[in-house]
C-alpha cells in the first residue's frame, strides 16, 4: 500500500496566481501534497508547468500528482495522477503506468469506491461534500452525513482505501468531516481564492493533523 497524505492541496486554472506560483506558495506553506489540476492548456504548456512544478516539489520533498493527462506519463517527474473520469479503466490505466505510480480515482458511491478498489486504484476523492465553484455539476452534496454513510458502508464490507472528502470544503468544515472517520481531505478554492494563502493552508493543515 502506498503512502498517501491527509491533505491534497488542488492547484486550479484562476487569473490572480499561475499554478507554478500555486504550487510555490503551497510548499512554503509546508504543502506535502500537490495536485496540479489544469484544464485548459496544451500538453507542451502542461509540460512547462509540470517541470517547473516538479524541480519546487522536489526542494520541498512535495508529492506531486496530475490531474487526468495521463498520456504524459513518463515525461515528467511525477508521483502520480489523479483520474476525474468516473468511468475509467483502472486496470488498463496501472498497465499504463506501473506500480510505481500512484493512481487515485474519484467517486461519488460507494459503489465507485468498491470498482475503484478492485480495479488497484491507491486512494479515492470522494465528493462533493458541498457547493464548489471549482468544478459545479450536478451531483448531490454528501454533506457530513454522506461520509459518515460511506465509512461506515466500507467498514461493513472490509474495504481498505483511502477516501478523501473533496468539494466546498471550508475550514469549519474540517473537524466535523474528519470525525466521521474519513481518511483525509482534498481543498483548492478554499486556498486559492484565501486573503492569505499560506495562512489558509496552515489552517487547514493544522485543523487536519489535530483532528487525527
Ligand atoms: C482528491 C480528488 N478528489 C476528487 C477530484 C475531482 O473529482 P471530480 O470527479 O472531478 O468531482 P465531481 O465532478 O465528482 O464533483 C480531484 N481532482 N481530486
Ligand atoms: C476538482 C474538483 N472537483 C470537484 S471539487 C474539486 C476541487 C476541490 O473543490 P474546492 O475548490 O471547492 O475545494
Ligand atoms: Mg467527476
Amino acid at each position: 500500500m502506498k503512502y498517501i497524505e491527509k491533505l491534497h492541496y488542488i492547484t486550479h486554472d484562476i487569473p490572480h496566481l499561475s499554478h507554478i506560483e500555486q504550487a510555490q506558495q503551497a510548499c512554503e506553506a509546508g504543502a506535502k501534497w500537490i495536485q496540479y489540476r489544469s484544464l485548459s492548456k496544451s500538453d507542451e504548456e502542461l509540460l512547462q508547468d509540470i517541470n517547473a512544478i516538479a524541480e519546487i516539489c522536489d526542494d520541498w520533498g512535495t508529492t506531486l500528482i496530475v490531474t487526468d493527462h495521463v498520456h504524459l506519463n513518463g515525461k515528467a517527474d511525477i508521483q502520480g495522477f489523479h483520474i476525474e473520469d468516473m468511468d475509467a479503466d483502472f486496470i488498463k490505466l496501472r498497465k499504463l503506468v506501473g506500480h510505481d505510480i500512484t493512481l487515485g480515482g474519484s467517486a461519488n458511491t460507494v459503489d465507485n469506491l468498491i470498482r475503484l478498489v478492485k480495479e488497484g486504484a491507491d486512494y479515492a476523492g470522494y465528493g462533493p461534500f458541498a457547493e464548489t465553484e471549482t468544478k459545479p455539476n450536478n451531483y448531490a452534496h454528501l454533506g457530513i452525513e454522506g461520509y459518515q454513510h460511506v465509512v461506515k458502508e466500507l467498514k461493513a464490507q472490509a474495504i481498505g482505501i483511502p477516501v478523501l472528502a473533496v468539494g466546498g470544503i471550508k475550514t469549519y468544515d474540517v473537524e466535523a468531516l474528519m470525525q466521521t472517520g474519513i481518511y483525509g481531505i482534498a481543498v483548492s478554492g478554499a486556498i486559492n481564492f484565501a486573503d492569505d494563502f499560506i495562512e489558509a493552508y496552515q489552517d487547514f493543515y493544522t485543523l487536519v493533523k489535530e483532528s487525527t
